[in-house]
C-alpha cells in the first residue's frame, strides 16, 4: 500500500515500540491513528541510539530492558495492521538490529506484516544499493533522512532513492522537542522540492500546534516523536492512549479528518 497523507499537513507519529510494553504500544498506535495520525513510525529500541535525544533514549532503554526485540516489533506491526488498514506503517531502526536479523528475512517478514516503509537512521544513501534492491523486491518503501547540511547532490540522491515520503530534518543534532523551531526546515524543503514530487515530512523539534501550522505552509507533513514519547512516559499505562489521542487532535485543530 502506498503511503498516503489523508490530511494537510499530514502527521507522522513516532513511537518507541515496547515502551512501556508491546500491548500498550499497540493500543497507543491505534488511538493515534483514530485521532488522525497518517503514518505510525514504530521505533525499534536499540542500546546505542546515537541520533536520539534524552526522551527517546530513555524510552529505548525501558523497552530494551523489557527484552523488546526486532521480531516483537514486526509482530506488533502485524497486529496493528490487522485492526487498522488506513494508516501507513513504517519501521524505524538503526541498521545493526536489521543486519543481525538478516536483511532478507527482515524485509520478508515486514512485508508480510503489512509494513509499508522502512527508515534506517544510519543508512547512507551512497551505500544503499543492496539494501534498496532487497526492499524493492519486497515492496517496501525506503525512506531517507535529508539534513540542512546535505549538499544538493546528496539531496538529489536521497530524493531519488526514497519512496513514500522524504524525511527532512529541521536541524542537525539529536531528536527532541524545543520551544521554537529553526528556519532551516523551509530552506531544506525548498531545495528538496527541486528533486522530488514525493510528500516531504519535516521532523525534529515539532511539539506544538504552532509548529505544525507553520510547517503546513511549506511541507506536506510533520513528524512528532519526543513530544509523544514524553507523554507516554508521564502517563499511567491505561491513560496513555487517550492522552496521546487528545494531544494529536490538539496539534491540528483546523484539520477536518478526510477519512
Ligand atoms: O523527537 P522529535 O524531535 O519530535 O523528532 C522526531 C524523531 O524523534 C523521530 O523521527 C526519530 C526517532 N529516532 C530518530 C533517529 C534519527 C532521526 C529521527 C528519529
Amino acid at each position: 500500500m502506498p503511503i498516503r497523507f489523508a490530511s494537510k499537513p499530514g502527521l507522522v507519529v513516532y513511537l518507541t515500540a515496547g515502551d512501556p510494553d508491546l500491548d500498550a504500544t499497540r493500543e497507543i498506535a491505534v488511538a493515534a491513528i483514530d485521532a488522525g495520525a497518517d503514518v505510525i513510525e514504530l521505533g525499534v529500541p536499540f542500546s546505542d541510539p546515537l541520533a536520539d535525544g534524552p526522551v527517546i533514549q530513555r524510552a529505548s532503554e525501558r523497552a530494551v530492558a523489557r527484552g523488546t526485540k526486532l521480531s516483537d516489533v514486526l509482530g506488533l506491526a502485524a497486529e496493528i495492521r490487522k485492526v487498522r488498514r488506513e494508516a501507513g506503517l513504517v519501521i524505524f531502526s538503526y541498521y545493526n538490529p536489521v543486519l543481525r536479523y538478516g536483511l532478507e528475512r527482515f524485509c520478508k517478514e515486514a512485508s508480510e506484516a503489512g509494513v509499508d516503509g522502512v527508515l534506517i537512521t544510519d543508512m547512507i544513501v551512497e551505500e544503499a544499493d543492496e539494501y534498496l534492491k532487497v526492499l524493492e523486491a519486497h515492496g517496501l518503501a525506503p525512506i531517507f533522512l535529508a539534513a540542512p547540511t546535505s549538499p544538493d547532490e546528496r539531496l538529489a540522491r536521497i530524493a531519488k532513492a526514497s519512496r513514500g515520503f522524504v524525511y527532512a530534518i529541521s536541524r542537525t543534532g539529536i531528536t527532541g522537542a524545543q520551544q521554537t523551531m529553526t528556519g532551516d526546515a523551509e530552506q531544506l524543503v525548498k531545495r528538496l522540492r527541486k528533486y522530488t514530487a514525493l510528500p516531504i515530512a519535516v521532523g525534529f523539534g515539532v511539539s506544538k500546534p504552532e509548529h505544525v501550522a507553520a510547517l503546513g505552509e511549506f511541507a506536506d507533513a510533520a513528524v512528532v516523536g519526543s513530544a509523544i514519547v514524553a507523554i507516554v512516559e508521564a502517563s499511567a499505562r491505561e491513560d496513555a492512549p487517550s492522552s496521546i489521542a487528545r494531544f494529536i487532535k490538539g496539534l491540528r485543530p483546523a484539520v477536518a479528518l478526510a477519512r
